[in-house]
């Protein structure tokens, strides 16, 4: 798509990502020139969303630079230099993140906050010459997405097939809204090497208020930080300060009925800070 404007100056690169204040990223200028771009960059979102909505047979453009301006989306656009006089703008790829319910492999609802692929559009007389591919890898790399972990929305079948020849996404996970999610989409990833801790997977779970607080640990992992506060207590000098009971442990203690019968006395039951003493 050609524009009344030369293109060459906004496209420093073949693709260019615009967010929110609807310059390209790492754009440099005075006030002037940023303004005199982001005036185009509205025109060239508009007419590209136009044209993608269009393509799609949709009513309304789902890409509008207005749109842009409230969220934390962001635009990808490819340019052609060599298209005319003033170069062309060829594909638009809108990505966002959005907090979704999905159903799981289960059928259980998630809300998650997830990547989503909001918006795709290759100018008619490019599709199927790779550039959409192009397009979509360099969005990848730039968000650090990955394919599986990816909602679509209201994907077309183009788009399905796309996604089917180019990143092996077949298996979807049936939803009832709009958005297509495929297998993988719920895949922890897997920790890193350096992360990994050394436990045998052994659960202490005890009634304890810490269990109930903090969750259950591991065996090996709470081992491991005893014996560190050991040696900590016995490196440093450092007086042991006891804290004030607090919540529910600052309440007066019950007395013991059986230590009552057994002393006959009123005695507050033990293992437990009273405040009172
Ligand atoms: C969330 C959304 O945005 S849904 C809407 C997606 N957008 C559209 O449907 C608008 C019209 N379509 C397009 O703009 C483009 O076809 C895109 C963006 C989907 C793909 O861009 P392209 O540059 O064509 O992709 P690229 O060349 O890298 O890959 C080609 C593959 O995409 C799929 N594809 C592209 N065009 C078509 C088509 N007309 N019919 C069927 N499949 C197609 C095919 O899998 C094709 O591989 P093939 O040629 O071996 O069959």
């Amino acid at each position: 798509m050609e524009f009344r404007f030369d293109l060459h100056p906004i496209f420093n690169q073949s693709i260019i990502k615009v967010n929110s204040n609807l310059l390209p990223v790492g754009f440099r200028g005075d006030r002037r020139l940023a303004l005199d771009t982001a005036t185009k960059m509205a025109e060239i979102i508009n007419e590209m969303g136009s044209a993608s909505a269009r393509a799609q047979g949709l009513s309304n453009p789902v890409t509008t630079a207005q749109k842009l301006r409230m969220t934390d989306q962001n635009i990808y656009l490819l340019g052609d230099p060599n298209q005319g006089r003033n170069g062309a703008v060829v594909g638009l790829l809108k990505v966002g993140k959005k907090s979704l319910y999905v159903f799981d492999q289960n059928g259980q609802t998630q809300m998650v906050n997830a990547p989503c692929v909001l918006d795709f559009y290759v100018h008619e007389s490019r599709q199927r010459s790779g550039l959409g591919r192009n397009l979509f890898d360099t969005m990848l790399q730039q968000e650090d997405f990955v394919p599986q972990k990816l909602a679509v929305d209201r994907p077309s079948d183009k788009l399905l097939g796309f996604l089917r020849k180019h990143y092996g996404l077949q298996k979807t996970i049936p939803q009832m809204n709009n958005f297509v999610v495929y297998d993988g989409f719920f895949e922890k990833p897997k920790p890193q090497e350096n992360n990994v801790t050394n436990h045998d997977g052994r659960m202490h779970i005890t009634a304890s208020p810490n269990t109930a607080l903090f969750g259950p640990q591991f065996i090996n992992d709470e081992q491991n930080k005893r014996s560190k506060a050991q040696q900590n207590a016995s490196n440093t000098s450092i007086p042991l300060i006891q804290n004030s009971p607090v919540g529910r442990y600052a309440a007066p203690r019950p007395m013991c009925s059986m230590a009552e019968i057994i002393h006959n006395t009123a005695t507050p039951a033990t293992g437990e800070p009273n405040r009172e003493l």
